[in-house]
Order: structure tokens, then sequence, then C-alpha cells
């Protein structure tokens, strides 16, 4: 599979406070990879550059073989950590802008799955609770055919029964050859997806390694494992 992100010696800092030391990684595509660490240890610092919102950082970043611009902002799908939606927008509303903004985005793909998840095609976005404003967020970022997505947290506020429902939404809608990189804190409910894992701590990568591989050297979960690493 080919190389979609490679990362070499990625250096940022915020003021005076180093938050990415020295981040080294190549992420090939046909792989779900979940990007791991503790509050505060740099994940969303990581996917805000690699989106192209955050600039002013040292090192080198190629995004499908070429510098973050244009290209990687047209093939990757983004679903950041926190909803961007304006507070008069209409679900269709969002539907349409979705359109309008991505060539790649499936619109019969979003509304079978708005209809799967019991989301209402007029509905104001402000009147969803926070778990169906995530859910129907992750609709339209998972209803384009990217080349890459990027998840921060996608399932911060959903509950239990619905997660699995998510999972199974990100596990068939990505094409065989895409890559998915995702953010969570919730290693137990989604460590079955991934095929690579990445564990950072205090902006640096201190492992990144094969899911399977992983559990079968140390004979434990990638939860307990993560457990065991990050304990204080
Ligand atoms: N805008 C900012 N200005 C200054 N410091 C920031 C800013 N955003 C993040 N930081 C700091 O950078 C570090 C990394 O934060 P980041 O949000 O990347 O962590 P995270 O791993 O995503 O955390 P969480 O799991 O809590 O979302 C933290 O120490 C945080 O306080």
């Amino acid at each position: 599979m080919s190389t979609l992100i490679e990362i070499h010696n990625l250096n940022k800092k915020y003021g005076k406070k180093q938050v990415l030391k020295d981040v080294n990684l190549t992420l090939n595509g046909g792989q779900i990879v979940g990007l791991l660490g503790p509050n505060g240890s740099g994940k969303t610092t990581l996917i805000k550059v690699l989106n192209g919102l955050l600039k002013d950082f040292q090192g080198q970043i190629s995004i499908d073989q070429q510098p973050i611009g244009i290209h990687s902002k047209k093939i990757i799908s983004y679903l950041p950590d926190e909803p961007y939606f304006e507070n008069w927008m209409t679900t269709s509303d969002a539907l349409n802008l979705f359109v309008d903004m991505y060539d790649d985005f499936d619109l019969n793909k979003a509304l079978a799955l708005m209809e799967r998840m019991d989301i209402e095609k007029k509905i104001k976005i402000k009147e969803l609770s926070k778990g169906m404003k995530e859910k129907f967020q992750l609709i339209l970022v998972m209803s384009r055919k990217a080349k890459i997505y990027i998840l921060d947290e996608p399932l911060g506020g959903i509950d239990p029964v619905a997660r699995e429902l998510i999972l199974d939404i990100i596990l068939n809608n990505y094409a065989d050859d895409a890559l998915v990189l995702l953010s969570t804190h919730l290693i137990a409910d989604i460590e079955k997806i991934f095929d690579e894992v990445i564990f950072i701590k205090n902006g640096e990568i201190v492992l990144h390694e094969n899911s399977e591989d992983l559990r079968s050297q140390r004979h434990a979960s990638i939860n307990d494992i993560f457990k065991e690493e990050f304990k204080c």
C-alpha cells in the first residue's frame, strides 16, 4: 500500500512550550491507525498540523507525496474535536454545504446513514443532542470518498450502543487503499478495528506497532498495554 503520510522531525511549540518533539511517522493506506495518548499528549495538535490548521511547526511533512496545501485539503476528510456547524443550520443545509464543498461527497450515502441513525433530514442542528451532532458530523465526514480520514475523538459523546454502529460506519465506508487515522480515549471499545496503534506521550511517539503483533508479543489487549505504559 502506498505511503500517504510521511513526517520527519516534526517539532511544534505553543509559546515556549514544546508540544510535539521530533515526531517521525510513516503511515500507509489500507489501514486504520489509532492515535492514543493521555490528555495533553499532543494528539489534537498533531491532527491540526496534518490538516493545515497549524502552520508554525518545524520539520517536513508530505501527504500523498506532496506538502500540506491544496492537494492535502482535498484528499483528507477531517472530523474535528469540536462540531463546527453554525447555529442557524439545519441538517439539510449542512448536507448542501458538503455537496458544494466536496466533489467526493456521496449525498445518497449520507442520507442512508442518517436514516439508519434516525437523524431527521430537516432538523435544526442546534436542536440535536451532543451525541446526535457528533453522529451527524461523522456521517458527513465518512460520506466523502477520501484517501485519508482523520477523526479526532469520533466516539466522545456517543452512547455505548451507538458506538458499535459508529465503528461499523467507519469500517464499512472507507476504500481499501484509504488511511483512517483516529484519536480516542475509548480504547477498549474501539481497539478491535485498529490495524496499527501509535502511543504518544508528552509530544513524543513512544510506540508505533501493528496491533496484532503488539497483542501477541505482550499477551495483553491494547487497552491494558496502554494503561501499563501510561500509569502514574
Ligand atoms: N492553543 C493553545 N495554546 C497553548 N497551548 C496549547 C494550545 N492548544 C493545546 N495546547 C497545549 O498543547 C499540549 C497538547 O495539547 P493537545 O490538545 O494536542 O493534546 P491532546 O492529546 O489532544 O489532549 P486531549 O486528549 O485532552 O484532547 C497541551 O499541553 C495543551 O495544553
